[in-house]
């Protein structure tokens, strides 16, 4: 699956980042983290984003905490590298935050 994926270079990561505030590429690793006003919103935004994942069959980390919640995304497909799927991933999870709460 996805073996016809390319890594992005280090230049289209960096354009790629500047449409999403907050996130950022450590080593191999598309990354965000978000805090909420509680548990439950942060929960409930970790089922969101499964239902997401789900439908682009593309899946990121997902750590809860009380009251936050980081993801972590690379392609695996090729080995963990950062390609526009983990971008496309993002950019629908930075689209649904506002309406968790989640800053
Ligand atoms: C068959 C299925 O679509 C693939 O195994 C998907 C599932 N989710 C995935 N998620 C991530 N992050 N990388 C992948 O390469 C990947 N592959």
């Amino acid at each position: 699956m996805n073996a016809q994926v390319e890594p992005l270079s280090d230049k289209e990561i960096e354009d790629r980042l500047a449409e999403l505030p907050g996130w950022s590429a450590e080593g191999e690793l598309l990354r965000r983290s978000y805090a909420f006003h509680g548990h439950f919103p942060a929960a409930a935004m970790v089922i969101h984003i499964a239902q997401i994942q789900e439908e682009l069959g593309h899946h990121a980390d997902l750590t809860l905490g009380y009251n936050r919640l980081a993801v972590a995304v690379n392609t695996h497909s090729i080995g963990g590298r950062i390609t526009h799927l983990d971008f496309g991933l993002a950019r629908r999870i930075e689209d649904i935050a506002p309406a968790h709460g989640a800053r």
